[in-house]
């Protein structure tokens, strides 16, 4: 609710006239038995034909009017529910934008659209029927009870009964069935991330012939949201039988004490049918309102779970200097180099159960300068560069660029300031000038193809039909995986960044590409500082300083040569791949 109301109160007007509308609506349907016992009473039963037909067209009237009032109702409940939705979809999409990416990591792509989608949906659609049921039904409920007493006491005593029990099996049900729910959408969520992995990675899935005991997996996660529906289900829906039950009971025990009040003359029959009117319009209303405590139950657990995202703060804080300013205020050492990015006794733990992704790490990058950094798989490579653009926040040490720690600096700046290419290939939907348009906004044709043209993908998008405007499709399926990585190479040198880190992100081209990727972007930006991570000798050896990651902890730090000669992991690696007889 916290979540909901301040959204609703934009829609104040829409919130209020739904419900007001739905009121009339209930007033008009309560005067409908009033109406139809004088219509018996007085017209039927002494013969007054006009005044039945006076009567009957009163009824119309109502009807009429009574469809109207609901119609616009509807109209303002739905158009309340649906901005509701959609401004909650916005913020959900703002607060996944702000979260740090440990934050990210901690909910799991699949949970958070399951919850931009399917909760938000749930949400919607209970707020829409509290708008239009929340009044009208107990308005009814209590309303038909009091008309009932008006017309005969006794017989209104059964209402009295009838209603409070039937409010504490509805009351019980609720109890029980909401954690139930929350646990349904658990299971959705489960579904959600066994149908991305399958779809995402249905080529491996043939290629290893998996797709039998894929087929088993899914099987499973959809018995136990199916087993887990139904547990669920089997209690609502013992909501509309036990109320029927309950009310056709309080409807028998009316006609026996009725019939007996008319055989002595205290009832007319009129009356009675007005009671009985009275009595099933309870009922319907009744349902109406188990459903919809049903329904609000589902959209609460579903709201929970918004709610859950959008009140995380982010761990992040943002800092307050300006990384150009920083930039250019540094002072040169006495060998008239400034720093890039240092190190200082850093250590890195992505969560307090998990062991340490780096340890005690302490090195420093000049400006200008290449840093090769290899290790084997999980050796931290991309943890460490993941730091330079604040990724994540450090544990212990810190990480300082152009000498000012991250946590100082602003993110926009920060990031301005770094050319990051990942070691997933990710490219938007879109022409290629729209991918490379995210590296810089206002860039024209000649700024694109001089990126290309160091990124080694000149030549081939000069072949793609319309060049720059060439469209790539979801995932930028249509490119290959080198392709890809060529283009998400020139998107980084779009920005002209001071910093340009390269996370194995030269896997996919062959070895004369990745040296002629290499001697372009020095050639290109001679103040570049860039981080190439690899495991690949070949592509870090050429480098300024290699840093050599074993599990975590920097086990060397040196030229080519000078690795080559002392650090047993680069020996191992280097020979691995160049053995010492070739
Ligand atoms: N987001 C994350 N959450 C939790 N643990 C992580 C996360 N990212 C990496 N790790 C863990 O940190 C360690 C280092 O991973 P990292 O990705 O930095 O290695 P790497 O050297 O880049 O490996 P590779 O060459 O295979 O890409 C691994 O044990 C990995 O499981």
């Amino acid at each position: 609710m916290k979540v909901l109301l301040p959204i609703l109160k934009k829609y104040r007007r829409e919130a209020v006239l739904a419900p007001l509308f739905k009121l009339v609506e209930a007033l008009l349907e309560l005067i409908v038995p009033l109406i139809m016992a004088r219509l018996i009473d007085r017209g039927i039963a002494m013969g007054d034909r006009g005044y039945v037909l006076q009567q009957s067209a009163l009824l119309l009237l109502l009807g009429a009017a009574g469809l109207g009032f609901s119609i616009t109702a509807q109209y303002f409940a739905a158009k309340a529910a649906m901005r509701l939705g959609g401004e909650l979809r916005h913020q959900l999409f703002t607060k996944v934008q702000e979260l740090s990416f440990s934050q990210l990591d901690l909910f799991g792509a699949d949970t958070l659209i399951t919850r931009m989608t399917s909760d938000v949906n749930q949400v919607q659609s209970g707020v829409n029927m509290v708008l239009r049921l929340f009044l009208r039904s107990p308005f009814i409920v209590f309303g038909a009870m009091i008309m009932a007493f008006t017309i005969d006491v006794p017989s209104a005593l059964i209402f009295a009964v009838a209603i409070p029990v039937i409010g504490a099996v509805v009351f019980w049900i609720l109890l029980t069935t909401l954690p139930l729910y929350k646990k349904v959408q658990g299971r959705l969520d489960e579904i959600m991330t066994s149908t991305r992995e399958n779809l995402t990675g249905v080529r491996v899935i043939r290629a290893f012939c998996q797709e039998e005991n894929e087929r088993q997996r899914y099987a499973e996660r959809n018995a136990a949201l199916f087993a887990e529906q139904i547990r669920v289900g089997r209690i609502s829906g013992l909501m509309n039988p036990l109320t029927y039950v309950l009310i056709n009971l309080a409807i028998v025990a009316l006609i026996q004490t009725d019939a007996v009040r008319v055989n002595a003359g205290i009832l007319a029959t009129g009356q009675v049918v007005a009671l009985l009117n009275y009595m099933s319009q309870i009922l319907v209303e009744l349902i109406k309102l188990a459903n919809l405590i049903i329904q609000v139950t589902r959209a609460m657990a579903c709201s929970d779970r918004v709610a859950a995202v959008l009140e995380v703060r982010c761990d992040m804080q943002d800092g307050s200097e300006d990384t150009a300013q920083v930039f250019a205020g540094e002072v040169a050492d006495a060998n008239g180099r400034k720093k890039a990015v240092e190190f200082r006794d850093v250590s890195l733990r992505y969560d307090a159960e998990s062991g340490e992704a780096l340890s005690h790490i302490s090195f420093t990058a000049y400006a200008g300068d290449t840093i090769g950094i290899i290790g084997g798989t999980g050796s931290g490579k991309s943890s460490l560069v993941n730091l330079i653009p604040r990724f994540y926040d450090v544990t212990a040490g810190e990480v300082a660029v152009f000498g000012e720690d991250v946590r100082k600096l602003t993110l926009e700046s920060l990031r301005a300031a770094i050319g990051i290419v990942l070691q997933k290939a990710e490219l938007f939907q879109g022409s290629i000038a729209d991918n490379l348009r995210w590296g810089k906004e206002d860039a024209d044709s000649a700024a694109f193809w001089e990126a290309l043209t160091v990124a080694q993908a000149k030549e081939y998008v000069e072949t793609k039909p319309g060049t720059l405007d060439f469209h790539l499709e979801q995932n930028a399926r249509n490119l290959s995986g080198g392709q890809k990585q060529r283009l998400t190479i020139a998107r980084a040198l779009m920005k002209k960044p001071e910093i340009l880190i390269l996370d194995d992100s030269a896997s996919a081209l062959d070895f004369a590409t990745d040296a002629a990727l290499r001697t372009a972007i020095r050639e290109s930006a001679k103040d570049i500082t860039c981080f190439i991570v690899s495991q690949r000798a070949a592509s870090v050896q050429y480098a300024d300083r290699i840093l050599v990651l074993d599990n975590g902890q920097l086990v060397g730090s040196g030229t080519h040569e000078e690795l080559l000669r002392d650090n047993r992991v680069y020996q191992e690696i280097y020979y691995s791949q160049f053995p010492k007889e070739a």
